[in-house]
């Protein structure tokens, strides 16, 4: 037998459970998807379509959705001699100006000899170009542009829906569908904007347990063969998903992780514990990811906050992490922040769920204030702050999680004398 062996007991199709899988039916979204429906029928009609607006949270069905009916779209317009359709899909993330938008659009319906470059051209000479491709084009044109709220500045989102109006089109008739997670963008847009590209808005609320619990079932039909998950399982991931967010992907996560160490296990079947620690497994890596992603400043606070916990200092005040902070900035070569800017990274990591925090009452006469304590894995912490811990010093409380490794890499690093603070 070779070094690898393929093991297909658990999983019939484990790439069913990838985030680019489309499912055949989107699970409990009727009323969206009738609405959704119902905006694309001018394409259909051979009108000039409605521009769509979608909102809602992450993982709620909104590129799910606009996947399936856009591609039911296609096929349909397809039957049509009067109808030419296209579709052009863009993510918006990391396009931060209606300039960039406006290049990569030109360059989707350009050949990859005569793409324009991303800077260097006026930015009405961009919009002329893309006219111009959108009137060659001709049809119907939508335009779905996934993640929308990163773009900075609104005007290619009044420029494109009123193109025609403006006399910038003569033959293409365009439609926008707009997607987005962020609830105050819509807010935010300038009302001549909001009443062009929100012409039809569609809410896709949070999934709740029952809704994942379908949700689930139809994805482990074809991921999964038949009768190696245990009862609990799908029950449990969704009730994780709609604890956390109601959102399906990360129930989708979940239940891959699961299988995933049940395979490593050798098992044939997939049981709740499988879930617990894939759970487990998940929440490190999005930890890990929340703190890699900090500033120094953010790794120095938790830094302090992590050895005022060891010590059995807390919850601790903000006042009271302050000396210990400004210590460690010190000892980084860094000009610690003012009291206020260092409780806002306080707040920050309680936000990301790196550290708890408590309202404490002060008494009849006093105020309220803050209590601030850390329920995370030691190693998780250390590991993720590994280049704030060389540059302020391995402190004694963190001493037996480090130096005494003889796999880390801090076995020589200096073992700083703190008792001054
Ligand atoms: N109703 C549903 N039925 C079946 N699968 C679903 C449903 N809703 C979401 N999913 C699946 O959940 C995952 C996340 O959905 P999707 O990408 O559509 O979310 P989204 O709302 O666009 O999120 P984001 O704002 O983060 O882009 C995808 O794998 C999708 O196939």
């Amino acid at each position: 037998m070779g070094m690898f062996e393929r093991d297909t007991d658990i999983y019939r199709d484990r790439d069913a459970l990838r985030e680019d899988y489309q499912p055949e039916q989107l699970v409990g979204r009727d009323e969206e998807l009738d609405t959704y429906r119902a905006a694309l029928q001018p394409v259909i009609n051979g009108e000039q379509p409605n521009n769509v607006f979608l909102y809602g949270k992450t993982g709620v069905g909104k590129t799910a959705a606009t996947r399936y009916l856009l591609q039911h779209l296609q096929e349909d317009a397809a039957h049509y001699d009067d109808i030419e359709l296209t579709v052009v899909a863009l993510n918006c993330d990391g396009l931060t100006s209606s300039y960039q938008v406006a290049t990569r659009l030109v360059n989707e319906f350009r050949d990859d000899t005569e793409q324009i470059s991303t800077t260097g051209y006026p930015r009405a000479s961009v919009y002329e170009m893309l006219w111009n491709e959108l009137d060659e084009c001709g049809g119907t044109i939508l335009i779905v542009l996934d993640e929308v709220d990163h773009v900075e500045d609104d005007s290619i989102l009044y420029q494109l829906p009123r193109a025609r109006a403006n006399g910038n089109l003569s033959t293409a008739k365009i439609g926008i569908v707009g997607i987005s997670n962020d609830f105050s963008f819509r807010d935010d847009l300038s009302p001549k904007v909001r009443s062009s590209l929100c012409e039809q808005e569609i809410h896709f609320p949070a999934y709740d347990a029952t809704d994942l619990q379908k949700i689930l079932e139809q994805r482990v039909e074809v991921a999964f063969h038949d009768g190696v998950l245990d009862p609990g399982v799908i029950p449990l991931c969704a009730a994780y998903g709609a604890k956390d967010a109601g959102d399906a992907r990360q129930s989708i996560d979940l239940l891959m992780k699961a299988g995933d160490l049940a395979r490593d296990d050798d098992t044939e079947r997939v049981a709740e514990e499988h879930v617990e620690r894939g759970r487990r497994a998940l929440e490190r890596g999005r930890i890990k990811e929340g703190i890699t992603g900090l500033t120094q400043h953010g790794h120095l606070v938790l830094y302090a906050l992590l050895t005022l916990d060891l010590e059995n200092e807390a919850p601790v005040r903000s006042r009271d992490v302050r000396p210990r902070y400004t210590r460690f900035a010190e000892m980084a070569d860094r000009d610690p922040l003012v009291p206020r800017r260092m409780r806002d990274h306080l707040s920050e990591l309680a936000m990301l769920g790196i550290i708890s925090v408590t309202e404490r009452n002060e008494g009849r006469r006093g105020g309220t204030y803050r209590e601030y304590a850390l329920d995370m894995d030691v190693d998780l912490l250390l590991d993720a702050m590994a280049d704030t811990v060389q540059d302020v010093g391995v402190h004694q409380s963190v001493k037996e999680f480090l130096v005494e490794d003889p796999n880390d890499d801090f076995t020589d690093a200096r073992v700083t004398d703190f008792a001054e603070d």
